[in-house]
């Protein structure tokens, strides 16, 4: 059963289209407690948007003056992408007036608590030392976004209608294995409830979506446009209301088609919703590739999740991974987040000061402008994981991708089922309980979720990217620089790589000689386990066959003979 539907009761909170708190339910509200707005709006929905006020923007403004004295709202203000986004405003925008973040309490942890732990981060350490003050910027506002109204109060909800400038809408569950009401109520319901919100705000000049490059992953050729979505998305919702969770489940696959899963369905249907608003708001949608760790700012290779590659790369350098199922001449479409960011930023800044007539999208990716290969990526991730290895790893790092499926799967036997199997054998004979083989199964489940997008590649066309980039002053194109052709892959694999190490798995640099110390003794474990394999062997096929006897003294003998032919020639030319 979806929340709403135990929560909504009639009369209760609605956000309206003419402003202020109402009972009554303007739009069409379905059952679910959601208003889909109507594309019929009364004076108050068009009054205060940025796209129809007088208000004069310097177009020539640079991003930073035009962020100076904004109000900014920012949802996933906690998550990776969020965060950054926080850090790199109240940095480089200094004169940003208020930061309002909607966040959820989590894990036992009040919301003020998460929002001061978040700015107690590395991540801003630079920003610390700018403003001490920096915090008094940031106006958390309560809200779990899968509620009705999405659960703001009442005055929080007037105190963002009276003031907010911008929005970027950056929550959303990115979960390959969501389950599709879950994805939809997130992504789909809980972007349709914003910009329900975004309607009303009276000082309102641009509202930013972030999706995802991988909405239409079904095509090949991605162009900056809104495809036509699977389903209407309230016809969807509509659907999902009376259906029980098992019938969902059922029938997720032939909703999904040709997508791998709910997330990439659910990001496709919230641009849809997106989109019907777009002739009410100035709208630009972000579509990043895969996010990975910082390139420059607010230091090289912050990263803080397994998301992604970072996992992949982090299973790698501990030795674990040994074999993936990847396309090595496939593009790797990664980006750094602080290009999204920064993208991002800017595309607050052309959209509000711009105003283009319908919305805009920006694919955010490298692929076409600056290419490299999940083959190249293995090659500097094993390289780097060498030079700087992570501590305690399980085995030494030497992980190969292949396109070829059994190959990987004989490969999974050996370099990962097997050892898994000794070890877990080793762990119970010495009375601790066996993991081993829990982790490869773990493993196995998010490396077989991320196949689908290390085995193909898409092209995407990024002319939005680049015509917006050649608007920016020279200025902005170094503060916000998000032209990925200066990236420089080995490096930044280096400090991904690197990164993964100091800022996930919080690993000190200063004991790498520690951790080289512990891979020597890796080795030597090996070389002793072959070596008694091969006395194994030997027991086993010598003492017992006659043909491997006769092999065996073939072999002795051509050695003897070598050698012996090798000290008479080294004799005579003495
Ligand atoms: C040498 C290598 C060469 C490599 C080349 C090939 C690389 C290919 C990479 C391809 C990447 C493609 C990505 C495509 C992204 C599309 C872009 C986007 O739009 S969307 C953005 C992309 N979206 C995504 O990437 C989402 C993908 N992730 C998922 O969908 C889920 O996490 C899951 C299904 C994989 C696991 O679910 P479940 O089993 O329920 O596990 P939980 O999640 O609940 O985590 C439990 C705990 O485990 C922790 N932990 C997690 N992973 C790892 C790890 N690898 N290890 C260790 N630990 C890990 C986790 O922190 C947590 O700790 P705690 O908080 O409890 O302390
Ligand atoms: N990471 C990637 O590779 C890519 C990400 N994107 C897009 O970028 C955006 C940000 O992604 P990223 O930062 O990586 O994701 P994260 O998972 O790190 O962050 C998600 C954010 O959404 C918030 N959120 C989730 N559920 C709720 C809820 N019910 N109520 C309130 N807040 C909620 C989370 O809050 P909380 O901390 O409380 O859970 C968190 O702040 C997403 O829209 C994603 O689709 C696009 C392409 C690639």
């Amino acid at each position: 059963m979806f929340p709403f539907e135990k929560q909504l009761t009639p009369g209760r909170l609605q956000i309206g289209r003419r402003g202020g708190l109402s009972s009554e339910d303007p739009g069409q509200t379905c059952k679910l407690g959601l208003r889909i707005p109507t594309h019929d709006h009364g004076v108050f929905g068009r009054l205060g948007q940025g796209r129809q006020s007088d208000r004069q923007t310097d177009s020539m403004a640079s991003i930073a003056d035009y962020y100076e004295g904004k109000n900014v709202l920012i949802t996933g203000a906690t998550g990776f992408m969020g965060k950054v986004l926080v850090e790199k405003l109240l940095r480089s925008c200094p004169g940003v007036r208020a930061l309002y973040i909607l966040v959820r309490p989590k894990a036992g942890q009040t919301m003020q608590e998460r929002v001061s732990n978040m700015m107690k981060c590395k991540l801003f350490d630079r920003v610390r030392e700018d403003d001490p003050d920096f915090h008094k910027k940031i106006v958390a506002i309560s809200s779990e976004l899968m509620q009705p109204g999405l659960a703001i109060s009442p005055e929080d909800v007037e105190k963002l209608c009276s003031c907010i400038n911008i929005v970027f809408h950056c929550a959303a569950t990115i979960r390959f294995d969501e389950p599709l009401k879950h994805a939809v109520q997130l992504n789909v319901m809980a972007t349709q409830q914003l910009l329900s919100l975004a309607q009303r705000m009276q000082q309102l000049e641009a509202f930013i979506h972030v999706s995802t490059a991988y909405a239409n992953c079904n095509r090949h050729h991605i162009d900056e446009v809104i495809y036509p979505p699977p389903v209407q998305p309230k016809k969807l919702i509509d659907s999902l209301e009376w259906m029980d969770d098992s019938i969902v489940r059922d029938i997720t696959p032939r909703l999904i088609g040709d997508r791998p899963n709910t997330y990439t369905y659910t990001k496709a249907l919230a641009e849809c919703v997106v989109q019907q608003e777009s002739s009410r708001l100035n709208i630009g949608i972000i579509r990043p590739s895969i996010v990975g760790a910082s390139w420059q700012e607010p230091f090289p290779g912050w990263i803080d999740n397994f998301n992604g590659p970072s996992g992949v790369f982090i299973a790698a350098g501990k030795g674990i991974l040994r074999t993936m199922r990847a396309n090595n001449d496939a593009v790797a479409d990664l980006i750094p987040v602080d290009t999204v960011v920064n993208l991002t930023l800017a595309v607050g800044w052309y959209t509000a000061v711009h105003r283009p007539k319908s919305a805009m999208v920006y694919n955010c990716t490298t692929g076409g402008i600056n290419p490299f290969h999940w083959g190249e990526i293995e090659h500097h991730v094993m390289s780097t994981f060498k030079r700087n290895p992570l501590e305690q790893a399980f085995r030494r790092p030497n992980a190969n991708i292949t396109s070829n499926y059994l190959i990987n799967q004989y490969w999974i036997l050996v370099s990962h089922k097997f050892p898994a199997l000794l070890y877990d054998l080793y762990l119970r004979l010495s009375g601790q309980k066996p993991q081993m083989m829990r982790i490869f199964n773990r493993l196995h489940k998010a490396i077989g979720l991320l196949e689908y997008f290390s085995n193909q590649d898409w092209e995407w066309n990024s002319e939005n990217m680049s015509m917006l980039l050649s608007q920016l002053t020279p200025e902005d194109k170094k503060t916000f620089n998000f032209d990925v052709r200066q990236l420089n892959w080995p490096e930044y694999i280096e400090n991904y790589c690197i990164g993964t190490k100091k800022y996930v798995l919080n690993e000190d640099m200063s004991d790498i000689p520690a951790a080289r110390q512990h891979l020597r003794k890796l080795r030597n474990i090996r070389y002793t386990f072959n070596t008694l394999l091969l006395v194994f062997v030997w027991r086993v096929f010598i003492a017992r066959s006659q043909m491997a006897r006769n092999i065996w003294s073939f072999v002795v003998n051509l050695c003897f003979k070598f050698l012996s032919y090798f000290r008479a020639s080294s004799t005579l030319t003495a």
